[in-house]
């Protein structure tokens, strides 16, 4: 060894460590954490020109450490001090909270050919949603005690991407069984979620207002929401004249579905829902139509209940607000849902309610199934499976319609974030804010795309998507979990690190 090599190597060492300490200092559970996250660091700052807080979008830096958010601090008054830490400087995109869907149907376990937890929720993070609560049916056995829920949250774990929380369901079986739907709220379901027509599965039956009055009274106690599915069948066949009607056409379907099933039901709803007022028997229950296609009268009822002190909230879904009855072709089955798509001018009033504060929420609705169930080549609206496949996409589709009527990144993080974190009662989550999860998503809102083959879409069945061939615009280019970058320009981080979400 010569004179040179006595001098380097002992130098060599010194740079070696010092780097090691300078590089691990921050993280030390660097090695298991690496695999949960695409950043291996457990404290580092996320800068952004455009961070959407709940005191308006700032320019600045949100701290992270661990889970959480420590800090956020604006631009005006950084000083230079994040130097310290790890950074990452996302320019000009947005920094949101990440979305939360309050309605997705992930088919885990049983019926996983449709969907499953792993290709879910790959989606849901490449789409900016760090939180979904899977719907207790189209899973097989579907979600309806403290068991069914059990099976549930085995399949989820270490399939899931992202944070699942799970609704149980309301069905004539336990709605009168006391012992049985407190085991499954106790189990931890968010709340519970049910029917007022057939939904298409067998083993989850329909309920009527005498087993919504119940479950309520129940769900009074835990102080957690039902969700419902709010359409009542009136006598549908009289709408289809023999021989008449085009089973491929889309204006058939809507016939059959036409917006007084949603009053019905609605109409229905508001003799229970007026239990859930301060001082009524059911106070502390809340109860929440989901996916409101009607703008017209149902949505009015709602209003009034709202006005009447009801503890009463709704969603609709970028599907309603994307589309109109008018433009679906012929045999397009892709675009079958319940309730249907209506025409342009409910798909403006829905706009109207959204911006105006009547109706409270956006939820996906992701509800695939496997192609065949679509019947392409039949093309028979009347036969095939409905529901929409979405979630990967409704970011970009709330924005790219949105835009046109002024809707402002304030309002996308209320609808997708903070108003669902409240309706499953996340109170770490749905904001940017110190101390809350660190869920965040990172989106260019000018950067255009299309979906077609050259995109990936994580979701099992891309084909049965409505949404493929149209263009959009809002990137998404970052998601992260609890501190975990789980999603970075089409990769994720090789771990599912997603936690269940259950009550206590
Ligand atoms: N069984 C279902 O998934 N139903 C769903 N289907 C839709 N929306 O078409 C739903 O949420 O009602
Ligand atoms: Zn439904
Ligand atoms: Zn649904």
């Amino acid at each position: 060894m010569d004179y040179l090599q006595l001098r380097v190597l002992p130098l060599l060492a010194l740079l070696a460590s010092l780097l090691y300490f300078f590089y691990f200092q921050d993280s030390p559970t660097l090695f298991e954490r690496s695999d949960c996250s695409l950043f291996p660091y457990n404290h580092y700052w996320i800068i952004s020109e455009s961070i959407v807080t709940p005191r308006g979008v700032i320019s600045g830096a949100v701290e992270v450490k661990e889970e959480k958010i420590v800090s956020i601090v604006k631009e005006e008054d950084c000083h230079g001090n994040l130097k310290r830490g790890q950074i990452i400087d996302y320019g000009e995109a947005v920094v949101m909270p990440g979305l939360i869907d309050v309605h997705a149907h992930l088919d885990d376990p049983g019926r996983t050919e449709w969907e499953g937890f792993p290709s879910g929720t790959r989606a849901a993070a490449a789409g900016g949603i760090t939180t979904l609560i899977d719907m207790p049916l189209n899973n097989l056995p579907s979600t309806v005690s403290a068991e069914t829920l059990k099976l549930k949250i085995d399949a989820a774990e270490k399939n899931i991407y992202v944070d699942v929380g799970f609704w149980g369901g309301l069905v004539p079986e336990n709605a009168f069984d006391a012992n049985s739907l407190e085991a499954l709220l106790s189990a931890g379901a968010l709340g519970l979620k049910s029917f007022m027509c057939p939904s298409g599965i067998n083993d989850f039956p329909m309920t009527n207002s005498s087993h919504i009055k119940e479950g309520l009274s129940i769900l009074a106690k835990y102080r957690r929401p039902l969700l419902v599915h709010a359409e009542i069948p009136q006598d549908s066949e009289s709408y289809l004249e023999d021989g008449e009607d085009d089973p491929r056409s889309y204006s058939t379907y809507l016939k059959t579905r036409p917006p007084s099933w949603e009053e019905a039901a609605i109409r229905e709803l508001l003799t229970v829902s007026q239990d859930t007022r301060i001082g009524g028997p059911a106070e502390g229950a809340h109860l929440h139509v989901v996916h409101l296609s009607d703008a017209g009268s149902s949505l009015q009822l709602l209003k009034q209940a709202k006005s009447n002190g009801d503890s009463v909230t709704v969603e609709t879904c970028p599907h309603y607000l994307a589309f109109s009855a008018e433009e679906i072709k012929d045999g397009d089955t892709r675009f079958k849902c319940a309730p249907p798509i209506r025409d342009a001018a409910n798909k403006e009033r829905l706009w109207t309610a959204l911006l105006e504060g009547d109706i409270d929420m956006l939820s996906s609705d992701h509800s695939p199934s496997v192609p065949d169930l679509k019947l392409f080549d039949e093309g028979n609206f009347l036969k095939a499976w409905g529901g929409i496949s979405s979630l990967q996409f409704v970011l970009p589709v709330t924005w790219s319609h949105g835009r046109q009527y002024g809707v402002t990144l304030e309002q996308l993080a209320l609808w997708w974030s903070e108003r669902p974190a409240k309706l499953a009662g996340q109170d770490l989550k749905g904001a940017i804010a110190v101390g809350n999860h660190a869920d965040i998503t990172v989106w260019e809102p000018n950067v255009e795309f299309e979906l077609n083959n050259d995109l990936p879409v994580y979701l099992k069945h891309p084909s049965i998507s409505a949404y493929m061939g149209s263009k959009l615009s809002g990137k998404v280019m970052a998601t992260f979990v609890r501190g975990n970058l789980v999603y970075k320009e089409g990769k994720h981080a090789p771990a599912a690190c997603g936690a269940p979400i259950l009550a206590t």
